[in-house]
């Protein structure tokens, strides 16, 4: 049983409440942070390496799933009901990267209850979409990025999945435009896929989302692409 005191006393250093003490060495404390950081630093390089190693497999077999259903041809979107991975991929990272991380806030008009909440008239609710998206109880491991959990039961292209994810919002004042952005972008995508080969830069890792109105990137992260077939 691991005694949490007791962690505290080995990982605290004293001196940090006694500032004017600092000159006095403390070198196995400070042996035992380096030792702590440089093995969390092995574990993230190693966690990075199998994420990248997952997205480039991705790609691949995305690349894959086009040339099987559209061969030569250019995708468009009449072939986007048999590409379900493409799909998948689609919502996948409008999961995990939301553009819109809370919908616009609600006013209650009259008392009510939701999930089990009174909610009384008056009130403005704003709704955590990026939270429902991260919520352990709903998705298997939240915080990585698998296409793959999409396509459990989807033999075809089922148009309610739109809303999965509810990255459009829920209820009446849902998104007018998803079908549009859907349509739009996995074209978009599949054509970027099928005609160009792609990978990170070198040294390029994946960075963290900043939320605002419209989240994005706080460094974008820049890829080396490379027409195929040259
Ligand atoms: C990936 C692309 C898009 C995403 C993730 C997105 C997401 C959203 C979200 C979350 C809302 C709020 C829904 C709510 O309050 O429940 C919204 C509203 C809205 N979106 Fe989009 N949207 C996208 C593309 C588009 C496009 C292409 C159009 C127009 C062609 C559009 C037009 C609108 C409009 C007009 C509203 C306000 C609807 C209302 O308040 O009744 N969106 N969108």
């Amino acid at each position: 049983m691991i005694d949490p005191v007791e962690i505290a006393l080995e990982y605290v250093d004293w001196r940090d409440f006694f500032p004017h003490l600092r000159w006095i060495p403390q070198r196995n404390f400070e042996r035992k942070i380096e030792k702590m950081y440089s093995r969390r630093l092995a574990v993230m390089k190693a966690l990075i390496k199998e994420q990248s190693e997952r997205a480039a497999s991705g790609e691949e077999s995305l690349y894959e799933e086009i040339q099987s259903i559209c061969g030569s041809d250019k995708i468009t979107e009449e072939n986007l009901c048999r590409l379900p991975l493409l799909d998948a991929v689609f919502h996948e990272t409008l999961r995990t990267h939301i553009p819109l991380p809370i919908v616009p806030l609600r006013y209650v008009h009259e008392d009510t209850e939701l999930g089990g909440y009174y909610v009384p008239a008056g009130s403005e609710i704003a709704i955590n979409l990026y939270g429902c998206n991260m919520d352990e109880n709903r998705w298997e491991k939240p915080e990585e990025w698998n296409p793959e959990r999409f396509l459990d039961d989807k033999k075809k292209y089922a148009p309610s999945d739109l809303y999965k994810t509810m990255a459009f919002g829920a209820g009446k004042r849902l998104c007018p435009g998803a079908l549009q952005a859907t349509l739009i972008v996995c074209t978009t995508i599949g054509r970027l896929v099928q005609e160009f080969e792609w990978r990170l830069e070198d040294g390029e890792e994946e960075d963290v989302d900043i939320v605002g109105i419209i989240n994005q990137k706080l460094h974008p992260m820049h890829a080396v692409i490379r027409p195929r077939n040259l």
